[in-house]
């Protein structure tokens, strides 16, 4: 049994890299750039007002009320081609270009129209309500390096920035194949010792959830026949993930199987719970990671193992983020496997952190793992532990 740091190190070092493809932007959402993007235009393109009001020359405010005569309009889209000249202001509108001529904004509310003058009644000093050409950004400004996350944030900007297209990494591939003779899926019709296979659909939503594409090869028979032909369907993946038939069982077939499809064995067990019969290897250049068939143990594996590797392809930061927080309740000593426990957090009112595991730590209890704030991470033969001592924590 190798450590879990010695197995995420095992994992890490067998992700590849994605290339790029380019996409529109309006499929950005959750991609990962791959390339810096310089803006084409500058925004604001031309100094533009930040007000309903009237632009105007800020020296002409020395007297109040200032009367001003209304030479024109300048609305969004729509510019006034006059000149204001001393004594004179245009209506505009916000987001209208400034009048050539006009240094300064006053607002309609701090204005009386009369006809074709306004009275100005309050001094504004040049600038005033005047968004500068280039005030959010200017031709050439890199804003969103390579390697940022789109989001809808970013996607505005980009699109703010005239970037039609994306040159971002290709979605990593991963195939997801359910092993066991006791998996129907939902909806399927039932036999009397069946389950439902929750981790196919669970692992699948979990890796297009990390910005990678999930391909559900099926479930796999607990036969030679079955796994062999659904292994052979990983060809060209950028990972294959199994479920189940990992452990010492008659029925446990799976390392046998991709023993004799090929794989050179990276690692076999190692010292976590849940998670221990978890096996890497790579078969014929794709990775391989076999989990057991528990599903706490495929949700653990899939945050602790599955996110680093997907973030690794991705060229992103791909460390297990950790936080402190204080037991909410006496543990015993732990042993020789790091442990991680399902557990509640709270916040208390000194706004420190407070996590309970629950007491049933079963690795076949999915309903725990969903209502899990957090995983408490118990170091290998950790000493008893008292409520109220920090622990480090990764949160779901
Ligand atoms: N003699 C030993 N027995 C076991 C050991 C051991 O060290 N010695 N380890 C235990 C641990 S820890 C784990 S974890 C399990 C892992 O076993 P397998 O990977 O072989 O998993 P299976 O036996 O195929 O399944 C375990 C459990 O999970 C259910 N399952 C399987 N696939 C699915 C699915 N797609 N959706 C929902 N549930 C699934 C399956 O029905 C079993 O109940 O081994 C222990 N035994
Ligand atoms: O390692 Mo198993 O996943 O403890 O239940």
């Amino acid at each position: 049994m190798i450590s879990v740091a010695e197995a995420l190190a095992t994992i890490l070092a067998g992700a590849r890299p994605v290339a790029a493809e380019m996409i529109g932007l309006a499929q950005g959402g959750g991609r990962v750039l791959a390339e810096d993007l310089a803006a084409r235009v500058s925004h604001p393109p031309v100094p533009v007002s930040a007000m309903d009001g009237y632009a105007l020359r800020a020296a002409d405010l020395a007297g109040l009320p200032a009367a001003l005569a209304v030479i024109g309009q300048s609305a969004a889209g729509a510019p006034f081609a006059g000149v204001v000249g001393p004594g004179q202001a245009a209506r505009i509108f916000t987001g209208a270009a400034l009048p050539a001529g006009a240094d300064a904004v006053v607002m309609q509310e701090d204005t009386e129209r009369q006809g074709d003058s306004v009275l100005i009644k309050v001094a504004v000093p040049p600038g005033k309500f005047v968004r500068p050409t280039g005030l959010d950004f200017k031709t050439g400004d890199v804003l969103l390096p390579a390697g940022t996350v789109l989001d809808g944030r970013a996607i505005g900007l980009a699109a703010a920035m005239n970037i039609p297209w994306l040159s971002v990494k290709r979605r990593p591939r991963i195939a997801v194949l359910s092993t066991g003779d006791e998996i129907a899926m939902p909806g399927d019709p039932l036999g009397p010792a069946q389950i439902l296979g929750s981790n196919g659909p669970g692992l699948a939503a979990f890796i297009q959830g990390e910005g990678a594409e999930a391909i559900h090869l099926g479930v796999a028979r607990d036969s030679r026949e079955s796994l062999d032909a659904m292994i052979g369907a990983a060809a060209g993946c950028d990972l294959l993930v199994t479920t189940g038939g990992a452990s010492v069982g008659d029925y446990d077939l799976v390392k046998d199987a991709l023993s004799q499809a090929g794989l050179s064995l990276g690692f076999y067990t190692v010292a976590m719970r849940p998670g221990k019969p978890l096996m890497f290897g790579d078969l014929k250049g794709v990775p391989v990671l076999g989990l057991p068939g528990n599903p706490v143990s495929v949700m653990v594996c899939a945050v602790l193992l599955v996110r680093p590797m997907i973030r690794a392809m991705l060229g992103l930061e791909s460390k297990t983020e950790t936080l402190a927080a204080r037991l909410g309740r006496d543990l015993p000593a732990n042993d020789v496997r790091q442990d991680y426990m399902r557990a509640a957090l709270n916040r208390q009112d000194d706004g420190s952190l407070v996590a309970t595991p629950f007491t049933v730590q079963d690795s076949a209890v999915l309903s725990g793992m969903v209502r899990a704030d957090c995983l408490v991470v118990r170091p290998p033969f950790a000493p008893a532990a008292t409520a109220g001592e920090v622990v480090e924590i990764v949160r779901l």
